[in-house]
């Protein structure tokens, strides 16, 4: 056997194609690279050893709270079904391990093969760079080498960097400069021609043993293999067919809900099935050959889809450079958000049950396929952000267990991006109208009737707004709002005036690092070395690199984390809960005990509510006004002042919406970053939180008012968003109406957790008003809803029944098509039975 440490940490110098190997044996761990070609762990093996054993752990316990949903588990057993057969057609096969660590199962393989050396692909995710650190340090224990590769991305982290060498903060910056990098990313790696036998004394489990699908999941993973071929190969095939039929008009239809217009390779990419260098070369060989044949717009698409693909890599920069960005605000100063923390608002948008036909397909589809257009993406996470107002977390937690795609990195940048937490986003004071937002990208409304079945009868000048439908037009396409398809759960004005209580809120904390604007990101705790000219002139570098990020990682993890850092726990958390279903990821993996960080949340959160957030003293006009600088957006366009002046027009689409660069007409809040500007409505300056309160304490059916006329009770310590405190405003407000109301106020606020009343919204007519009454007199006589308690442990949490959030929701409502909705993950819900409100 060699020595290990006579060895050098460079690909070279371990053999050569010429079949001078140095090494006998050497393990390859496959992770998020479950392909043969263009490997370069793999091929470096092949360079280096005589054996190569391929071997896959399967460790969920690893990923703390981020386990992979059914639908995720359901496309890592296809993938590696097809590596495995892969791997067979070269000679060799694949060794599939289960474990709670994989850094155990690791060196016990190594010792049990007397392998000489460990080489895998590298990723960026915090888990993983911790993780990756723990396992060299055991297997240089062992005294075996191990080495690492960049697999994943086009250019690695530390070689994009600003002049300063510092990360950059916005993606057209860091795309830029990838794109005028000195040198190509490498060419991709070939198949390797054939692969010497794993010996037979080394053995593993099946794949079935794995126990990566469960029986029960079968009837819904049906629906997956119709829809979708996991592998390399496919692959290959779906990003043939996508240059062929779909590349070159891409700049525009990708911003199309309604047809296949994107690539749809996210899974594939997700698990390392085809590599980023090999997209990317076909894509400009697509992109050459678009401009010999003077295309114009074929070329604009080329270069538009490298973008998107530029996304997915500013996502692991990020991440690899801002290893919280799963978890915390990147602006950090919206750390400060007061959320509202209401379960049955995020239950309601989980099960596609808001009243807005375009959110509510798009989590209807999420449930039912595991996969969403980015536009629908962003409209889905943006509506739970800014107008339910709740905390942006649990939609990545949700989309992370529902998605067939689900990836750290792109999952938190996505919600980073819908919740105003990067620069080059949307600010978070930018509401979308999202009635707009389905006429523009679904103008057929083809979507909204392909899964909402219910509303398949209206007429497309009502179908994304049917609570303007006059009643004859309802009637006749069988709709019956609050019984059939649920009535909107919160009206616009009420999140807009929500919104606005919020970032003053947030703008006014006392705790506020006033230098959280300016310098948006946390500068990276020490920053990287050198900028390379090119990767393989510093051996080592990578090793070096990945190795400081993972110990940088760890290190932020054992810090202290200020409160407001604080997490808002999950839906469904009891306290007991709340020591396993860590909301960090670093819990499990850091710390070495499921509680981890969890410990630095307080209990207090956890259990009793939110924070209760500073609300200002002072009138904002006394703050200091600043101007929120301009921003860049992902396409070189200016982004929003948010001042009047753009109000006329809105803002810029940035592309990460899947839009085109146009402007459209949406909301703005009228707040800048530091103070408040103006408003829609005359008379919303002088008292906006009061203001939002007061909406939020009015009785149900008295009509519409500024605002201005109910102030709250002064010894409720009003925090608009926190349950607690409006729940108390709501019983102090000398208002509380008629029998009916105190009845249903009673139900609502005995729901745990809760301060919000659903059907509370600012009504702006009698008619509304009646019409609200009505659904709470209906829901009331039916009584509570059936599938609260056992069905759905995030909202009823086990503890009693509860009112029915959205009148179509109650039980005995027939369902429709989402038979497939149950996922298996421990946790993600059950597939609630009113899933299936839409009963054409
Ligand atoms: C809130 C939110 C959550 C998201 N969560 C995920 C996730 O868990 N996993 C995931 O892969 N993508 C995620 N995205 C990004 C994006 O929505 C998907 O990558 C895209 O819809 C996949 O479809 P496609 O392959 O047809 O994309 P295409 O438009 O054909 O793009 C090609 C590839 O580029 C990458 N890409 C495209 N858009 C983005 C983007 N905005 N951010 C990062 N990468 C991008 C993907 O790898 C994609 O496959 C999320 C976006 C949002 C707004």
């Amino acid at each position: 056997m060699s020595d290990p440490k006579a060895l050098e940490p460079t690909v070279a110098s371990l053999g050569n194609e010429d079949g001078n190997k140095q090494l006998d044996t050497v393990l390859v761990w496959f992770r998020r690279d479950l392909r043969v070609a263009d490997n370069p762990a793999l091929t470096a093996a092949l360079q280096a050893a005589k054996t190569v054993i391929p071997v896959y752990v399967w460790a969920p316990e690893e990923e703390g709270q981020f386990q992979a949903g059914r639908c995720s588990r359901w496309w890592i057993h296809n993938s590696l079904a097809a590596l495995e057969k892969d791997l067979q057609a070269l000679g060799s096969r694949l060794i599939f391990l289960r474990a709670s660590e994989s850094t155990t199962a690791l060196t016990r393989l190594l010792t049990e093969s007397h392998a000489q050396a460990l080489f895998f692909n590298h990723l960026y995710d915090p888990i993983s760079l911790v993780r990756d650190n723990e396992v060299k340090a055991a297997v240089a224990d062992l005294q075996v080498h191990c080495q690492s590769f960049n697999g994943d991305v086009l250019y690695e982290p530390w070689e994009v960097l600003s002049d300063a060498r510092q990360p950059l903060t916005s993606f057209a910056s860091f795309w830029d400069r990838c794109m005028s990098m000195p040198y190509q990313p490498p060419w991709p790696l070939p198949v390797p021609s054939s692969l010497t036998p794993v010996p037979d004394s080394i053995n593993g489990l099946d794949l079935a043993g794995l126990g990566l699908m469960s029986s029960q999941e079968e009837i819904s993973n049906d629906q997956l293999q119709h829809n979708w071929t996991a592998g390399g190969r496919a692959a290959h095939l779906a990003l043939q067919g996508f240059v062929l039929d779909r590349l070159s008009a891409f700049d525009i239809d990708r911003a199309k809900t309604d047809r296949a217009s994107t690539s749809r390779l996210s899974p594939h990419i997700h698990m390392g099935e085809i590599s980023v260098r090999h997209i990317y070369f076909v894509v400009r060989q697509q992109e050459h050959a678009f401009l010999r044949e003077g295309r114009a717009r074929g070329v604009d698409s080329c270069r538009q889809f490298m973008q998107q693909m530029g996304y997915r890599e500013y996502a692991r920069y990020l991440s690899f450079h801002f290893p919280f960005t799963h978890e915390r605000s990147l602006l950090e100063h919206l750390c400060f958000v007061p959320w509202r923390l209401d379960q049955r608002l995020f239950k309601a948008w989980r099960q596609g049950c808001t009243g807005f036909p375009l959110v509510d397909a798009g989590m209807r589809q999420l449930w039912s396929t595991g996969w969403l257009h980015n536009r629908s993406r962003v409209v889905c996470a943006s509506f739970l952000v800014k107008n339910l107002l709740l905390p942006w977390q649990w939609g990545l937690k949700h989309y992370w267990d529902a998605l067939l795609d689900a990836d750290l990195e792109c999952d938190a940048l996505g919600w980073q991006y819908c919740s105003g937490c990067l620069v080059d986003a949307h600010p978070f004071t930018y509401l979308m109208d999202h009635a707009q937002e389905s006429e523009r990208f679904d103008p057929d409304g083809n979507y909204v009737r392909r899964w909402l079945p219910v509303l398949a009868r209206l007429p497309k000048k009502w179908i994304h707004r049917p609570w303007e439908a006059p009643a004859e037009v309802l009637a006749d396409a069988d709709v019956e709002l609050g019984a059939n398809y649920p009535a909107p759960i919160i009206s616009v004005e009420e999140s807009y005036h929500c919104l606005q209580a919020a970032s003053r809120a947030v703008y006014h904390h006392s705790d506020w690092p006033q230098e959280a604007c300016k310098v948006p990101y946390r500068p990276a705790p020490f920053p990287p070395s050198g900028h390379p000219s090119h990767p393989s002139e510093k051996p080592g570098l990578p090793e070096q690199q990945m190795r400081a990020a993972g110990e940088r990682v760890a290190r932020q993890a054992a810090e202290p984390q200020p409160d407001h850092y604080d997490i808002p726990p999950q839906p469904g958390m009891t306290e007991s809960d709340e020591e396993v279903v860590s909301n960090s990821c670093y819990g499990s993996v850091l710390c070495g005990s499921p509680v981890g960080r969890t410990q630095s949340v307080r209990k207090s959160s956890a259990s009793v509510g939110p924070r209760q957030p500073d609300v200002p003293e002072s009138a904002p006009e006394q703050r200091p006004h600043v101007q929120h600088s301009t921003t860049r957006n992902g396409n070189g366009h200016n982004g929003h002042h948010l001042d009047r002046d753009t109000q006329a027009t809105g803002p810029q689409d940035t592309p990460m919406d899947g839009t085109s660069p146009r402007p459209s007409k949406r909301r703005h809040v009228d707040s800048n970053q530091h103070g408040v500007t103006g408003s829609d409505e005359p008379g919303n300056d002088a008292e906006p939180v009061q203001m939002a309160i007061n909406a939020r304490a009015q009785p149900l059916s008295r009509p519409p008012s500024s605002g201005k006329e109910a102030p709250c009770h002064e010894d409720s310590k009003p925090n608009p968003m926190n349950g607690a405190s409006s729940h108390k405003a709501s019983n102090t407000d000398g208002h509380s109406g008629g029998n009916l109301q105190e009845r249903a106020q009673a139900l609502l606020n005995a729901a745990p957790n809760t301060g919000h009343r659903s059907h509370g919204r600012l009504t702006t007519s009698r008619k509304d008003a009646e019409r609200l009454t009505s659904q709470l007199e209906r829901f009331l006589s039916r009584g509570p809803l059936a599938d609260s308690a056992s069905s759905d442990r995030g909202v009823a949490n086990g503890k009693g029944s509860q009112a029915p959030l959205v009148a179509g929701c109650e039980d005995g409502a027939e369902t429709a098509s989402l038979g497939n909705a149950q996922h298996g993950n421990p946790n993600v819900d059950k597939a609630p039975a009113c899933l299936g409100v839409s009963v054409g």
